[in-house]
């Protein structure tokens, strides 16, 4: 019997808990696998309400979500004070909000789940409560440690055969240049391909690597780390035997022709690597954690605040968020 997958509630303010709901409301005519819900009740079943979703809510056990999931949202209860206030943010959730990404991780290294999906969770409100993780991905690489050991953590937006990475994720513009470096490129490269093999089982995975400077540097002409630490670093790994080629420039390399000449794309920083992925497929699209000794996905939206309680919105990142965490680990026990 394979585990179930769990789901974190993510900002109780935020658009996440309508789609986790919307969803569950579906799960049979979209087929959903079985998913249980860290977080907290009683405010679940008051946004259902909001929402008008005829949804019973169930306290489990995690090894009895399967039991339940017919008739009821299983939720694994985690303690704390959730108002249902849509749209309006604060930090007197944060304490549910990130204990409900740690109970999930636990009970999936455990095997008591076979994947973890997140909500959105709002970064500022946790900030403001003393979270010291720019967001998920680094918070998840430490939850994952094993004998306190931190690997790498690589944050992947993914639809269909359309992939990008972003080299270095939730820091100011200014700092991106002095963080571009040939180990962490070399670094990033070796988990891209071995989870391009593993988890999306592409045998010879190519990837391409984005310049940071307009036209990826012009020789060396406009600035100076194309040449000198992405070509290099490039070099490096194609020593090791990853199939990689760059730097390319950035404002074409995402022209989908050109981008599905690659299995991924590595760019240089976050919007680089997101600002595509969102215009082509943000219906779709699904950020996937790579690095990790589970499987993490994410719908690839954040917490539409502006939405949030309304009923509008998309539930399709957050339905692609699950069927791809489902797919991966599907053949788990
Ligand atoms: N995985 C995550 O936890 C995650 C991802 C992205 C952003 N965030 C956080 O979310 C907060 C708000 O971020 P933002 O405003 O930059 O991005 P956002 O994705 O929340 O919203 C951007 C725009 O897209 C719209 N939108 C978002 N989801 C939608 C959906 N499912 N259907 C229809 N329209 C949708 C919103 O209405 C808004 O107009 C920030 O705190 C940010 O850190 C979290
Ligand atoms: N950078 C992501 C995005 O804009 O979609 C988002 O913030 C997710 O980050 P985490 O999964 O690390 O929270």
């Amino acid at each position: 019997m394979t585990a179930p997958l769990a789901i974190t509630m993510g900002e109780p303010a935020g658009i996440g808990p309508d789609l986790l709901l919307r969803l569950f409301a579906e799960r049979v005519e979209r087929q959903l696998p079985v998913f249980a819900v860290y977080g907290h009740a009683g405010f679940l079943a008051a946004r259902a309400k909001r929402l008008g979703l005829a949804i019973r809510i169930a306290e489990v056990l995690i090894d009895d979500a399967r039991e339940v999931y017919a008739d009821a949202l299983p939720v694994v209860p985690i303690d704390g004070m959730v108002e249902d206030a849509p749209g309006q943010p604060g930090d007197k959730a944060a304490s549910v909000v990130i204990n409900a990404i740690a109970r999930a991780v636990k009970d999936t290294m455990t095997g008591h789940c076979r994947a973890v999906v997140t909500a959105p969770i709002h970064k500022g409100a946790l900030y403001h409560a003393g979270f010291r993780h720019p967001g998920h991905t680094e918070f998840l690489a430490e939850l994952c440690a094993i004998d306190g050991h931190v690997k790498l953590p690589v944050m992947m937006l993914a639809h269909d055969d359309l992939r990008t990475v972003p080299l270095t994720i939730h820091v100011p513009i200014k700092d991106v240049p002095g963080l571009i470096t040939r180990a962490l490129i070399v670094e990033t490269l070796r988990v891209m391909a071995h989870d391009l093999r593993q988890r999306f089982h592409i045998a010879a995975p190519r990837i391409a690597v984005a310049g940071l400077n307009p036209h990826a540097g012009e020789g060396g002409s406009i600035g100076r780390e194309d040449v000198e630490i992405i070509g290099p670093a490039v070099a490096d790994a194609v020593a090791e035997g990853i199939h990689a080629v760059g730097p390319l420039p950035g404002d074409t390399l995402f022209y989908p022709p050109h981008w599905r000449q690659y299995d991924a794309v590595l760019a240089m920083y976050h919007d680089q690597a997101l600002i595509p992925i969102k215009t082509v497929a943000f219906d779709a699209g699904v950020n996937v954690t790579l690095g990790l000794p589970i499987v993490r996905t994410s719908p690839d939206h954040g917490t539409a605040f502006d939405l949030a309680g309304t009923g509008k919105g998309s539930p399709s990142s957050f339905a692609a968020a699950i069927a791809m965490a489902d797919q991966m680990t599907a053949q788990r026990p």
